[in-house]
């Protein structure tokens, strides 16, 4: 099996804010160098430029609109983000909804701009909907199990293993992320069981007392 990638999205936390944003950025391109496995990281977009400039590792956008250049007074455009340093982009997180037109658009400015796509959805058959829309990732993340501490791997296995299988029915260059709940190095080891190729995920890390430290539980059992 192929090493996972494991995407660290700082949502708002105060800890990722900021000066926060480079100190788990760093602590994960420690890890990953450590490690060889890829840790790319999600800041908020003000941070971005920062986290990009003063550390080496994948940076993604929390979110993008499908907008171009012109009067869209308050949007993310994608040339803006991939200028900032970014490299790929989140698309419909779960605290961060799009219509089905809206993933679409914002999935075309994301190509159009070569960065690397993760569309987020919530079940089974969003998940199949967003891989036929043909994203490099989609990330399953039941909605009542984010911030919960209770991973999705044990919660609920079926979802993730359903999701694989919808994907690989639907277009198997598709890779399958999975988030919600994760933090231990038994979460991961669980998602990566049930199909999944990595995890998406954000508390267990961005509000330990040590992320270094919660990086290197989280890849103890891969
Ligand atoms: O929403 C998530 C990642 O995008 C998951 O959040 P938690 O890891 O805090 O459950």
């Amino acid at each position: 099996m192929s090493s996972p990638f494991i995407l660290l999205n700082y949502k708002t936390y105060l800890q990722g804010t900021g000066q926060g944003a480079v100190e788990i950025a760093k602590a994960c391109k420690e890890v990953s160098e450590e490690s060889g496995i890829e840790i790319a990281v999600a800041p908020q977009l003000p941070d971005i430029y920062r986290v990009a400039s003063e550390v080496e590792i994948p940076v993604f956008s929390q979110h993008l609109d499908g907008i171009g250049a012109g009067s869209f007074t308050g949007h993310v455009f994608g040339k803006a983000i991939k200028e900032a340093g970014a490299v790929g982009t989140l698309i419909n997180h779960s605290e961060r909804r799009l219509t089905l037109a809206e993933i679409e658009a914002s999935l075309k400015s994301a190509k159009e701009f070569g960065l690397r796509t993760v569309i987020c959805t919530n079940n089974v058959p969003t998940t199949a909907a967003a891989a036929a829309l043909g994203p490099d990732y989609v990330a399953i993340e039941p909605p009542e199990l984010i911030g919960s501490g209770i991973p999705v791997s044990k919660a609920d296995p079926e979802v993730v293993s359903g999701s694989v299988k919808a994907v690989a029915k639907i277009d198997p260059a598709v890779k399958v992320l999975c988030g919600a709940g994760i933090s231990k190095g038994e979460d991961l080891r669980a998602a990566l069981d049930l199909g999944s190729q990595g995890v998406l995920l954000a508390s267990g890390i961005v509000k330990a007392a040590d992320p270094k430290a919660a990086l290197e539980e989280l890849i103890s059992l891969v």
